[in-house]
C-alpha cells in the first residue's frame, strides 16, 4: 500500500502519519523530517537546505526524489509506504510514479486533508510554541502557504485526474481525522 497524506502546511500530516505508523506498521516517509535531521545532523546536504527551508521555500526536486528512492526498500519490506510532505510539485509526482512504476508499484491512495486557513495559523503558532521549528514563523508559513498554493495545489487535479484522490475533512480532533482517513483508505 503507497498512500499520500497531502495538504497545506500544519495541515495535520505528520501528526496522522504517525498514527497509520503505530496503527498499521507501515514506513512514514516525510521529506521535510529528513532534510530537518539533516540540517541537524549539519551534514553537507543540511548546510545546503538551511537557509531555503529556513525562509519556507522549497529544496530542489533531485534532493528530495533522492532521498525518497533510497527508502523506497525499506517502505515495501513494511508493506505500505506514507509520503508525507511529498510529493510537492508536478515534476516530483511524475518521478515518483516513474520509481514506483519501475519496482512495480503505484500510488493506491492520495489523502487530502482540508483544513481551512485560520486554522492552519493556529495550528502553526501551536507548534512554533511546542517544537520552535525555525520555519513556524508568521513570515515563513506565509512563504509555505504560497508555495502550496502556487506549485503543490496543483497536484490535485493530478491526482484527481488517476481517480486516486479524497478528500477527508481535517477539522476535527485528532481522532475525528484519523477515523476519516480509515475510512477512505478501506473504501474501496
Ligand atoms: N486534528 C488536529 N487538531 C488540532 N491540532 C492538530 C490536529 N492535527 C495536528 N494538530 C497540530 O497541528 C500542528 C501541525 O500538525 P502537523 O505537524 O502534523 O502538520 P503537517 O501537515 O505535517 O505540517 P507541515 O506540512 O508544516 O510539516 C501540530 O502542532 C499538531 O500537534
Ligand atoms: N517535497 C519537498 N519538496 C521541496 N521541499 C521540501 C519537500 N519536503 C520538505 N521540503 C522542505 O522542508 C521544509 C519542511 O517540510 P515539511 O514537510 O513542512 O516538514 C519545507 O518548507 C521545504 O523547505
Amino acid at each position: 500500500m503507497n498512500i499520500i497524506l497531502f495538504g497545506p502546511p500544519g495541515a495535520g500530516k505528520g501528526t496522522q502519519a504517525k498514527k497509520l505508523v503505530a496503527e498499521r506498521g507501515w514506513v512514514q516517509l516525510s521529506t521535510g523530517d529528513m532534510l530537518r535531521a539533516a540540517k541537524e545532523a549539519g551534514t553537507e546536504l543540511g548546510r545546503r537546505v538551511a537557509a531555503i527551508m529556513d525562509r519556507g521555500d522549497l529544496v530542489s526536486d533531485e534532493i528530495v526524489i533522492e532521498l525518497i528512492e533510497e527508502r523506497l526498500p525499506d517502505a515495501e519490506r513494511a508493506g505500505g509506504a506514507i509520503f508525507d510532505g511529498f510529493p510537492r510539485t508536478v515534476a516530483q509526482a511524475e518521478a515518483l510514479d516513474a520509481l514506483l512504476k519501475g519496482r512495480g508499484a503505484e500510488i493506491d491512495r492520495v489523502v487530502r486533508l482540508v483544513v481551512d486557513q485560520d486554522e492552519l495559523v493556529r495550528r502553526m503558532a501551536k507548534r512554533a510554541e511546542e517544537e520552535g521549528r525555525a520555519d513556524d514563523t508568521v513570515e515563513a508559513f506565509k512563504v509555505r502557504l504560497k508555495n502550496y498554493n502556487d506549485q503543490t495545489a496543483a497536484l490535485i487535479p493530478y491526482y484527481k485526474a488517476q481517480g486516486k484522490l479524497a478528500d477527508v475533512d481535517g477539522m476535527g480532533t485528532v481522532d475525528e481525522v484519523a477515523a476519516s482517513i480509515a475510512s477512505a483508505l478501506d473504501a474501496d
